[in-house]
């Protein structure tokens, strides 16, 4: 199963009597267990594109289809609940909570879940083993490292075993170093906990690393590049 299928989604915005198009007559398939990076010129779409895919904005027109859900039949309440349940968020500026450790950052979501204490002990404990930080589980974000920031934000992101991650230009904030790193865990974060990746970003370092491509110019997809012999499951 496709975890986002998009057919002829339109999004405008309005800025007084001026109509923005953002993004026109989207028709767009993400792949199972892949990277897929949204790639396009500053203003083209991409965030509108990632936020549609998000569930955080409504189109104005088309259909959204996230892990089967018809999600704009959704009420704003149900969708809040779908979205904590089946997605994961990755930032640019990591918006961690800067008051909680980096333990209790990534605990937060299941909190929220309401997973029982135990379990969700030892979920959080192996997240931070797996993003290498079990050593700086009690720091605070800002006695962390941007990349050590980031990898914090990943392991949050995946805390809820969501199905998909988003991340809108998740190394922007990041040296080219760094960058690479937090690329190289977020694909072995993909294969071990087989869940598709969407990244909207400007990093030729992300762009390499993707499954599937797709430019759009104009709020319009102007290609979409698939590498045959991908990391996941072909759907
Ligand atoms: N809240 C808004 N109100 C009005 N216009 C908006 C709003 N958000 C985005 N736009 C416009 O919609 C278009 C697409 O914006 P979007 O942020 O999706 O592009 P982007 O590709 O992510 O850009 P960048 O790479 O610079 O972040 C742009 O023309 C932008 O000016």
């Amino acid at each position: 199963m496709h975890p986002v299928i998009l057919r002829n989604v339109s999004r405008t915005y309005r800025l007084g009597s001026v109509d923005v198009p953002a993004l026109s007559d989207i028709h767009l398939e993400i792949r199972a267990n892949c990277f897929t990076v949204i790639c396009g010129p500053s203003g083209s779409g991409k965030t509108t594109l990632l936020n549609v895919v998000g569930c955080i904005d409504r189109p104005d027109h088309g259909e959204v289809l996230v892990a089967g859900q018809n999600v704009l039949a959704l009420s704003d309440d149900a969708l809040s609940d779908f979205r904590a349940r089946n997605l994961g968020f990755i930032f640019q500026n990591f918006n961690l909570l800067q008051v909680l450790t980096a333990y209790e950052n990534v605990e937060y979501p299941l909190l929220l879940s309401g997973m029982p204490a135990p379990q969700r002990h030892e979920r959080v404990r192996s997240l931070l083993d797996a993003v290498g930080l079990s050593d700086k589980a009690r720091n605070r974000p800002g006695q962390l490292s941007g990349g050590q920031r980031q990898r914090v934000a990943i392991a949050r992101a995946l805390a809820p075993a969501p199905t998909l991650v988003l991340a809108d230009e998740p190394t922007a904030n990041l040296d080219s170093h760094t960058g690479a790193g937090i690329i190289a865990l977020m694909r072995q974060m993909q294969r071990e906990h087989h869940v598709s990746f969407v990244f909207s970003s400007h990093d030729p370092q992300v762009q390499a690393a993707a499954d599937d491509t797709v430019t759009i110019c104009d709020g319009r997809i102007t290609s979409i590049e698939r590498l045959a012999e991908s990391s996941g499951v072909l759907a």
